[in-house]
Parts: C-alpha cells; sequence; structure tokens
C-alpha cells in the first residue's frame, strides 16, 4: 500500500512540482507555510484537483484518471464534515455502505471503529450534539472505517480549541501506528513530530528538504527548515568545540559524529534553551555561548512570549521563549538591549548543508 508521485500543477502564478514516496503503513507530514502547495499536493492526490501532469501510483494502481470515490482515498479535513442529519454511528457506517456492506455488518463495523476512537457513547447523537473534538473523533472513525488504502490527513488539529487538539493528536497517534499509509499536511513541526515518520518541508511548491522526522526538525539543514520548526540557527565553520561564526565568535555545543572541522556547520537550539537578561544585568550560565542584541519583536506564542533579537553578531534572528511574567520582571520591549545566553549543552552542531 506505498505511495509514490510526481505531481506537477499549476495554479494561476503558482506551480507545484514534487515527488513522495511514502513506503507501507508509514506517515509523511508534509511541512510548509500558507501558500507553499499543501493542499494542492493533498487535492491531486485525492482526485480534487486536476495536474498539469502526474505520475501517482498507490498500492501498485495507477490513479491517472480514477475519480475521487474510487481512488481508496481517506481524506480527513480541519472541519469534520459529517453529514449533519445522520447519528454519529451512521457517519461512520456510511462508509462500508457506501463500499457495499449490508446495513447490520456496516453498524457493526462503525462500532468498532468507534470504540476505536474513544467514542461509542456519542454514538446516537448528531453532528449538530457534539463539540468540535467530538466529531473530529468521528470523522477520523468514518475516515478509518472506509479502510483506504491511503489516508490523507489536512491540517486535522486546526480547527480544535487548544485544549482538544492534544487528545486527538494522541489518538491519531495511537491508531496511525497499525494504520494506512498516510499524508499529513501540516504548518505545525510538532505535528510532524508526534505523528510523521518522515518530513517533506514544501516552499513554493518544490520539496527544500526531506528525511526522518527527528532528524530534519532537529538538524535543519536550511535556514528555511529551521523557521518553520522553530529552531533556533547559527551558521559558520566547525571547530574543535562548537563552530566559528563569520564574524569570529564561537558557539560551543555537541558536535554530531559527522562533523568535520574546517568544513561548513550548523548550530542548532530551541528558543526555550536561550536565557535572556537585561544588557546590565547580572549574567548567569556559561560565559562562552552569550552574545549581546536588541529585542526586535514580542509576540504570544502559545503560552509563552517569543522574543526575536536582531543585533551583528549571532544574536540577529534569535528567538528566546520566555514567561509573559519574565518579560515583565525585565521590562523588555522592543529596543531593549538584551544579553542572549545558551548553554553548550543545548546547542546541537551538524554539518551543514552543502549550497
Ligand atoms: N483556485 C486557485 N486559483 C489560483 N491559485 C490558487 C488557487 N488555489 C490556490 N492557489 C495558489 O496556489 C498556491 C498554493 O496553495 P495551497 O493552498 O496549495 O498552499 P498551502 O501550502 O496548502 O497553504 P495553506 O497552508 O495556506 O493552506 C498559493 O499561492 C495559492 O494562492
Amino acid at each position: 500500500m506505498s505511495l509514490t508521485a510526481w505531481i506537477a500543477a499549476v495554479r494561476g502564478s503558482f506551480s507545484l512540482d514534487v515527488d513522495l514516496d511514502v513506503p507501507t503503513g508509514t506517515v509523511l507530514a508534509l511541512l510548509g507555510p500558507n501558500g507553499s502547495g499543501k493542499s494542492t499536493v493533498l487535492g491531486c492526490l485525492a482526485g480534487l484537483i486536476t495536474p498539469a501532469s502526474a505520475e501517482i501510483t498507490v498500492a501498485g494502481r495507477a490513479l491517472a484518471g480514477v475519480p475521487p470515490h474510487r481512488r481508496g482515498i481517506g481524506l480527513l479535513s480541519q472541519d469534520a464534515l459529517l453529514f449533519p442529519h445522520l447519528s454519529a454511528v451512521d457517519n461512520v457506517a456510511f462508509s462500508p455502505r457506501s463500499t457495499g456492506a449490508g446495513r447490520r455488518a456496516a453498524r457493526e463495523r462503525a462500532f468498532l471503529w468507534l470504540a476505536e476512537v474513544d467514542a461509542v457513547a456519542l454514538a446516537d447523537r448528531r453532528p449538530g450534539q457534539l463539540s468540535g473534538g467530538q466529531a473530529q473523533r468521528v470523522a477520523i472513525a468514518r475516515a478509518l472505517a472506509a479502510e483506504p488504502d491511503l489516508l490523507l490527513l489536512d491540517e486535522p488539529f486546526a480547527a480544535l480549541d487548544v485544549d482538544a487538539a492534544p487528545a486527538i493528536r494522541g489518538l491519531l497517534r495511537r491508531v496511525l501506528k497499525t494504520g494506512p499509509t498516510t499524508v499529513l499536511v501540516t504548518h505545525d513541526p510538532l505535528d510532524a513530530l508526534a505523528l510523521a515518520d518522515h518530513v517533506a518541508v514544501l516552499n513554493e511548491g518544490r520539496v527544500v528538504e526531506r528525511g526522518p522526522t527527528r532528524e530534519v526538525l532537529s538538524a535543519p539543514r536550511t535556514a528555511f527548515t529551521a523557521r518553520i520548526a522553530g529552531l533556533n540557527l547559527v551558521a559558520g565553520t566547525a571547530v574543535a568545540e562548537g563552530l566559528r561564526t563569520a564574524s569570529g565568535e564561537v558557539v560551543s555545543g555537541i558536535p554530531a559524529a559527522d562533523v568535520v572541522p574546517g568544513e561548513p556547520a550548523v548550530a542548532v537550539f530551541p528558543p526555550n534553551a536561550v536565557a535572556v537578561y537585561a544588557r546590565e544585568g547580572e549574567h548567569r550560565g556559561s560565559p562562552r555561548n552569550t552574545t549581546d542584541g536588541v529585542v526586535a519583536a514580542l509576540e504570544p506564542h502559545g503560552p509563552v512570549i517569543r522574543l526575536r533579537a536582531e543585533g551583528g553578531g549571532w544574536a540577529h534572528g534569535l528567538t528566546a521563549d520566555l514567561t509573559p511574567a519574565a518579560v515583565a520582571e525585565l521590562a523588555l520591549e522592543p529596543g531593549s538591549a538584551v544579553t542572549l545566553s545558551v548553554k553548550a549543552a543545548t546547542v546541537a552542531i551538524h554539518p551543514a548543508a552543502a549550497s
């Protein structure tokens, strides 16, 4: 049930050219910013968008010219899109019914899938009587009850509130372990980390980086992927203790096994590993990995405030996560002079992509 696809599509002035290879039973996350072409890829796979040219094979079957309902593809989007006039169990039973199962067998199968998503208690409710998270559970059961060869997930948590999303993410994680070959579209690297074996990063209709999820997100080889992954990335030349930036500062870290001194390298660390001090304030932490900068922006980022710095050295573009209390205590605002510090133990040094 593997997927191999090469898709070329044009939408207005936008052009897409991607190839994907998803081994049987694995999950590929398509990660990219708004407008990078993620939905276009899904639409072409599902048969809802006609590509300019494509070769798509699922489980050895070429899908060119096959109408959407004959593709053996299940689609789960942000909104559950349940039939409003049917109960939850009838919504789920609709899938086996439409592939020829009898009424009774279809209901039995529907109950099995509702049990799988912890939603048996909701069986008799209509979609209007379900919360967003409950509706999404039923929609997952409906998508899986069709026993698709390929499952497409289009930002499945985007419409859920922050309390409901983790439970649905956990549920999908569980069912996808033994589930069908899946392509997950998301702009959130956490979704990819939680669910996907592999990730392909899309930018402007092209795959700019791909590989095993953790490898790509923890060791992004391009600044673009680092930004998508929400990680800090400082480029330089590998030295024994880390790397040396173009302006001569040394960033200490833990080098990966394949780092070669003298070769291009990147230092990667998450925003929550960066400590921020008012410039004249007292320094704590490792004195080696500190750099002076200026606050460029402070933006809410979930429960924390993400600070973006600018400056001459490697402070430029760094992000740091702070609690609102810390921002208040340090009286930070755009333009504040700060010292940023990151412990060497939290900095991973990787070879840089050849470019
Ligand atoms: N019907 C259309 N006609 C013309 N251009 C379109 C059409 N639909 C999408 N596009 C363009 O195609 C490009 C890719 O869009 P697509 O929806 O695939 O991106 P995406 O990565 O899924 O974005 P998002 O994360 O915002 O959903 C965008 O530049 C968009 O403006």
